[in-house]
């Protein structure tokens, strides 16, 4: 709803009123409606001021109205309603003008900013567009390449950058309403009709259409298969026409995009974001009952790739860093690498990059004086639980103690200590202070409040943390290895590691299984896999009765670790080059690999690479729901979407099987299982089966399905 007052003698004003973001619902619209009504026919009124409640002016439409048919009046006439009113209206923008907020405050005949509010169109992630106006009235407003660049990134602009656009009008420090009110009083006399953006033409540009070429070429790239940013650069193409004819066109868009599974898809990913962090244990614990304590300082151990990483998020989030590291050579890189991410990180945020905030060590000591501590060296059992035990003999009482480990046993690892309850896994992803994912990994003993602690860390380094049972992989990398393993039996059985990749490019992964591996690195899985036992030049296909590819292990046998060597499942023209060619010595060992084992090379098609890497992965996604590893399908699909470059337009692999067809899945997976039955991946879960005798319920049903995981406390 919207609540109206009158203020200093002739303001109206209007406060959109629903909390926590003033979203448009129904009523909010109609809200407006009539307190425009109301403030345009007092005729003390000479101006209108419009503003959020509690510091907020409007996170944007309702998206939760957008799964049910759409009820009252609609967004469109209300902004046009707001822009051709016969007195000044004036928008107070104080923390967020999003989406439809933002809209409507375009619809204002002014802009008034605070310095903290925050300002965009944010429509491209939720597989829409500025679809009340947006599209045509930011390019007449800001011209049409930084209308572009905001609506196709959907990015959040600052109140100064704001201002440097002309997209407000006026930024202040002091109280947004109190100045907007002033602000009306001033033009109350002034007619509106210059300010309405609606009649203003589009700015000239000499080069509009390389302008918008250069744009969709580089959407298109970035899409991977989405619709909502291509359609985004066809509807601001629409703003040089008419704007009534722009509005058709947006319209039209809109209404492609507004039906469409993509949208669908996004929506979900946005609330399954915001789900993860009401997060449980299968003690009953939860986030609302549990205070996580506060971490000052923290201590980092091994600097490789990851630690360097999570020491940067870290400083970056406030918090004071001891990185350490034994290896001489490594401390001195990682000083440098660490000092020159910081600085650019700074320099991207505007601000000075907090050096001082973190100090280097060479040995353990400085573990007695800190509140956390992430342990992030090689994936080695032996050496992992040597440093638990370091920490445990010289950390004061209370320091939290987390492991960086891939998949790790984090029961083991706390069992080293003598405070079992403190350990948790802090699974960051690669590079670690860019990628948004974190797997918080619970073992049988981790108290919730050492969870708690880890997960609101990981909020504070801008990351959206999972809480996850502990398993060998937990739950991302547990659903990779049927993924990968079949990726692996498709090239024994004819494809090439180019039709795989291309396969799943097309899907929209940002990266092919196989150029993905050589990226991460072939020997990283090599060494666990030969940790686990398996022994060197040993090509058998069938381990403990089941299907097993050789196919990386021979490549690292060779010395082909992946980008890093400059050969892997491709080659590349230099160690760490970046173009991935197709090798012909690899095709070459893959006949040799053929004939030894009495294989004959068939025609894969595309469906067959899709089916078995995706419906394997997700099969595995339902034995970890069974499992009780994840808490539900939205905690697998924030997982996949945020740490494995699972398409968003596309969900999640849970919700992916949902929009597939329970029934379809489970088919598919008893074919391949048919043909292949020594792999157990591929044979239908139990948990897949209950669903689809129960009618393939909707993803967010599924939670209805699950066993109670026994409590382990
Ligand atoms: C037959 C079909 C014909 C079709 C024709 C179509 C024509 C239709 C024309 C209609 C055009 C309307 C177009 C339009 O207006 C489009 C939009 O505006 S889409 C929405 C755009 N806005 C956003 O994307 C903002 C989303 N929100 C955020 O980014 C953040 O929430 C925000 C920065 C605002 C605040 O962040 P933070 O403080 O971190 O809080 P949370 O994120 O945790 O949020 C708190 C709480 O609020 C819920 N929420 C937030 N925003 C919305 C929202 N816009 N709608 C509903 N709910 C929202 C959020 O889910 C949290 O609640 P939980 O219960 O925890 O989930
Ligand atoms: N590389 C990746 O993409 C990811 C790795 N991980 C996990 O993170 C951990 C670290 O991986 P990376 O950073 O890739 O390894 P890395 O090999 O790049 O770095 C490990 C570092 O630990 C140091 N180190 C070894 N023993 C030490 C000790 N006793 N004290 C202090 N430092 C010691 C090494 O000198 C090396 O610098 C592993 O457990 C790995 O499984 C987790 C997520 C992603």
């Amino acid at each position: 709803m919207a609540q109206y007052s009158r203020v200093s003698g002739t303001v109206g004003l209007i406060t959109l009123l629903n909390p926590p973001v003033n979203a448009l619902s129904a009523a909010v619209r109609q809200g407006i409606v009539d307190m425009m009504d109301k403030a345009l026919s007092d005729r003390k009124v000479k101006s209108v001021v419009i503003c959020g409640h509690n510091g907020k002016f409007c996170g944007g439409a309702d998206i939760r109205e957008f799964s049910s048919p759409l009820t009252g009046p609609l967004l469109i006439p209300v902004i046009q309603g707001v822009e051709s009113a016969a007195k000044p209206v004036v928008a107070a923008i104080e923390g967020v003008a999003l989406g439809g907020g933002l809209e409507l405050a375009l619809g204002c005949h002014y802009r008034i900013a605070h310095s903290k509010a925050r300002l965009g169109l944010p429509e491209v992630h939720l597989g829409l567009l500025p679809g009340a106006g947006g599209s045509q009235r930011l390019p007449r407003l800001i011209g049409v390449p930084a209308a572009l660049d905001i609506i196709t990134t959907g990015r959040h602009v600052t109140a100064a950058e704001a201002l440097k656009l002309g997209l407000v009008d006026r930024v202040t420090d002091r109280n947004t309403v109190d100045e907007a009110v002033k602000f009306a009083l001033s033009v109350a006399d002034q007619s509106p009709q210059s300010r309405r953006i609606s009649t203003f033409p589009c700015p000239h540009h000499p080069d509009l259409d390389a302008v918008f070429e250069g744009v969709m070429q580089r959407v298109r790239q970035r899409a991977r298969g989405a619709l909502a940013p291509v359609a985004c650069v066809q509807a601001v193409a629409a703003a040089t026409l008419p704007f009534a004819q722009g509005m058709e066109r947006e319209r039209e868009l809109m209404a492609t995009l507004f039906t469409s599974g993509q949208a669908r898809a996004q929506q979900y990913h946005f609330f399954a974001q915001r789900a993860v962090g009401r997060w449980s244990m299968p003690s009953g614990a939860r986030w609302d009952k549990t205070k996580p304590v506060a971490v000052h300082k923290a201590m980092v151990i091994g600097l490789g790739t990851m630690g360097r990483g999570i020491s940067v998020a870290l400083v970056q989030a406030g918090v004071s860093v001891v990185a350490m590291e034994t290896n001489e050579k490594q401390l001195m890189d990682a000083k440098q690498a660490i000092s020159s991410m910081l600085e650019r990180g700074a320099k991207r945020r505007g601000v000075a990059p907090a050096l001082d905030k973190i100090r280097y060590s060479s040995d353990m000591q400085p573990a007695a004086d800190v509140d956390l501590v992430i342990e992030a060296v090689f994936e080695d059992m032996a050496l992992k639980k040597k440093v638990f035990q370091q920490l445990s003999a010289l950390c004061k009482p209370g320091t939290f103690l987390c492991s960086n480990t891939s998949g790790l046993d984090v029961d083991q690892l706390a069992s080293e200590t003598r405070t079992p309850e403190l350990v948790v896994g802090m699974h960051f992803f690669a590079p670690a202070h860019v990628m948004k994912l974190l797997e918080v990994v619970y073992g049988s003993r981790s108290s919730p409040q050492a969870v708690a602690t880890a997960m609101e860390l990981g909020k504070q380094m801008g990351k959206v943390s999972v809480a996850v049972g502990n398993c060998r992989g937990f739950v991302g990398n547990r659903m990779l290895k049927p993924y990968l393993e079949q990726a692996f039996f498709l090239l024994e059985e004819g494809a090439t590691p180019e039709f795989v990749d291309q396969v799943l490019e097309e899907f929209g992964f940002a990266m092919g299984v196989f150029r993905m591996s050589d990226l991460s690195g072939l020997d990283v899985g090599w060494r666990v896999r030969k940790a686990d036992g398996l022994p060197d030049g040993h090509s058998a296909r069938i381990r403990q009765g089941c299907r097993y590819s050789p196919l990386g292990d021979l490549l690292c046998e060779q010395g082909r670790f992946g980008q890093k060597t400059g050969r892997g499942w491709y080659q590349y023209d230099k160690p760490g080059g970046q173009v991935a060619k197709p090798d012909p010595w690899l095709q070459d060992f893959l006949e040799k690999f053929r004939t030894q084992h009495g294989l004959v090379a068939r025609r894969i098609d595309h469906q067959e690479v899709l089916e078995r890497c995706l419906y394997a992965l997700m099969n595995e996604g339902f034995r970890i729901l069974e499992d009780g590893i994840a808490a539900g399908p939205e905690d697998i699909d924030v997982i996949y979407v945020l740490g494995y470059s699972w398409p968003p337009h596309r969900g999640g692999p849970m919700f992916y099987a949902a929009m597939v067809g329970l029934k379809k899945v489970l088919e598919r997976l008893e074919h391949y299982h048919q043909e292949h039955p020594d792999i157990p991946s591929l044979k239908p879960c139990n948990l897949l089966r209950k669903l689809v005798v129960s009618g393939s319920p909707p993803v967010q049903k599924w939670r209805e399905f699950l066993q109670k995981p026994q409590s382990q406390l």
